[in-house]
């Protein structure tokens, strides 16, 4: 389906594509985490809002004890550019001794990652995966570390699978590239 409500687009991946990228991530992080999370339940965070289509593909093939919990962390809102981090949701999750598993849709520039990696690791978390769904192929001024990456993309504003083009587009049953931006 080409959304043409949201102006020009180029597919770049589709649906079935993007699902078995989630599917492979999901196999990856099973096989690291499962023995551990059989002493202690894995606690995966959910990046609101774009991740909430990515997690709700993985869960059901994370195969290891875990809890489900949310943070809200947004520096594009209506924007194709990032600014300030803005903090909505934190966790309820005791973080303390935790192994955490970070998963968003998109490493961009890596802002967002890295705040939440920090975030985790000022909260006592033992260990703090990252997975996400897209990574863009871009230079960064601060290297970013991601144990899970589905797909990269090129350096272009996305959206599809959860990842928003000025507020619409979540539902996009694919990943694509806004023409002009
Ligand atoms: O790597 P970065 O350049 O920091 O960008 C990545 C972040 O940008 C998007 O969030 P956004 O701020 O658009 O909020 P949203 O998830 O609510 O759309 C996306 O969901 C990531 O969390
Ligand atoms: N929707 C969307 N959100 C982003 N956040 C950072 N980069 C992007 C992008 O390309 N698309």
């Amino acid at each position: 389906m080409h959304p043409s409500h949201l102006g020009p687009a180029e597919p770049l991946y589709g649906a079935a594509e993007v699902e078995a990228a989630i599917q492979r991530m999901a196999v990856a992080i099973t096989r690291d985490l499962e023995a551990g999370a059989l002493h202690r339940p894995v606690v995966v965070l959910c990046v609101l809002s774009g991740a909430v289509v990515v997690v709700g593909q993985i869960l059901p093939h994370l195969h290891f004890p875990l809890y489900l919990d949310c943070v809200q962390l947004s520096r594009y809102g209506a924007e194709t550019r990032g600014g300030d981090l803005v903090w909505g949701l934190q966790p309820r999750a005791d973080l303390r001794d935790a192994t955490v598993l970070l998963i968003d849709d998109i490493l961009d520039e890596g802002l967002t990652l890295l705040a939440l990696q920090e975030f985790c690791r000022d909260a006592g978390a033992a260990k703090v995966c990252s997975a996400v769904m897209v990574r863009k192929r871009r230079p960064r001024e601060r290297e970013v570390e991601v144990d899970y990456v589905g797909l990269e993309v090129p350096d272009r504003f996305v959206f599809g699978y959860g990842l928003d083009a000025r507020g619409l587009g979540r539902n996009a049953p694919g990943i694509f590239a806004l023409t002009e931006d």
